[in-house]
């Protein structure tokens, strides 16, 4: 049975993480993203235009899939668009020797302005896989028949290097007990439902947060407004029209954000949250914390996960995250 774990190194402000991946005879940096199900990449049927600075996976050690696409586009409109080959995957030694491996003839600009990133590596539900006219599975689906579990984790820290496991759960990485909770899997997301929270040393833990997604591939955490507003209104911030968001004083002195999960309060620090200057060498941060106006669910992204260790487990049948705090 395999199982393995690869480096998840940040890039600035903890933006996004990016992880070794051997695909063929290429080796990419790619942004696992447990918010989307395709494994695309800048590849050698990428205009050089658009591939400036970017490593690329050569579509010619791999088996075209004839009549195969796929087209994503995210929240904030980017996207990518392309071709779809069958080749050999390895990440941390866990290998799929017949991977979908989504080659982009286009890419959107924010894309290819991000030279630390080759692509994305999606670790969502098979189900919202964009290939046609077949769709495919995601690296997770699989290698999963062949993991000695079910299951991956993943550890992401602050402004350094986290990693993913896949195959075991690393018991070294968190304290204390995993809280499991049951994930919703029909909207293809890692979707649970969150508690009540509190801000700061308040122990009144209010309202109740409600439907969220696990989303490695989100650097924020999207809240409903009236949480966001409430934090705010207690970390000294604003809405800042101009920044398209609440922004805070970068001085150290935000407040933690606690949320129970399955019973369990989890804590994210506020200097989690004083997330980066809003121009270089201001004293005004952008907030950790956004509205999720818009999005219609919570985005528990990266300013949340790497608050703890968190379990993806297919291992039971039905699909759970266990957190752990870390
Ligand atoms: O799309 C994802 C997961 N992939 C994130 C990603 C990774 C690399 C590059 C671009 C995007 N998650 C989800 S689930 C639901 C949304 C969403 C967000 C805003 C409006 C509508 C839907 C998003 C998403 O787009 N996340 C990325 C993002 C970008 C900008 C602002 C918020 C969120």
């Amino acid at each position: 049975a395999q199982s393995g774990t690869v480096a998840a190194d940040p890039q600035q402000y903890d933006q996004a993480y990016l992880s070794p991946v051997t695909i063929g005879n290429s080796q990419l940096m790619l942004d696992f993203d447990t918010g989307s199900a395709d494994l695309w990449a800048f590849s050698n049927e990428t205009p050089a235009s658009e591939s400036v600075g970017h490593a690329k996976y050569d579509s010619s050690t791999g088996t075209e899939l004839q009549g195969y696409s796929w087209s994503i586009t995210y929240g904030d409109q980017s996207g990518a668009a392309g071709n779809v080959y069958a080749d050999k995957v390895v990440v941390g030694g866990v290998t799929a020797t017949k991977q979908a491996v989504e080659a982009a003839t286009s890419i959107s600009t924010s894309f290819s302005d991000n030279t630390d990133s080759d692509g994305l590596l999606g670790l969502a539900f098979s189900s919202i896989n964009t290939v046609t006219p077949k769709q495919q599975t995601t690296f997770f689906d699989t290698v999963k028949p062949t993991l000695a579990k079910a299951l991956f984790t993943c550890d992401l820290k602050q402004g350094n290097a986290g990693s993913y496991t896949f195959g075991y759960i690393d018991t070294s990485k968190y304290t204390g007990s995993v809280t499991y909770v049951p994930v919703d899997d029909s909207q293809g997301f890692w979707s649970f439902t969150a508690g009540g929270y509190s801000v700061g040393s308040d122990n009144a833990t209010s309202g109740s947060v409600g439907v969220s997604i696990a989303d490695t591939g989100t650097s924020l955490l999207y809240l409903p407004a009236a949480v966001a507003k409430a934090y705010y209104a207690k970390a000294g911030g604003k809405f800042d029209n101009q920044q398209g968001g609440y922004t805070l004083p970068c001085n150290g002195n935000a407040p933690d954000f606690n949320v129970a999960i399955g019973g369990k309060t989890f804590v994210v620090p506020g200097s989690y949250i004083a997330y980066a200057p809003i121009t270089s060498g201001s004293q005004t941060c952008f907030g950790g914390i956004q509205a999720n106006t818009g999005i219609g669910f919570n985005i528990f992204g990266d300013v949340f996960l790497k608050a703890v260790y968190a379990i993806f487990d297919v291992s039971q049948g039905a699909p759970r995250l266990g957190f752990a705090a870390q």
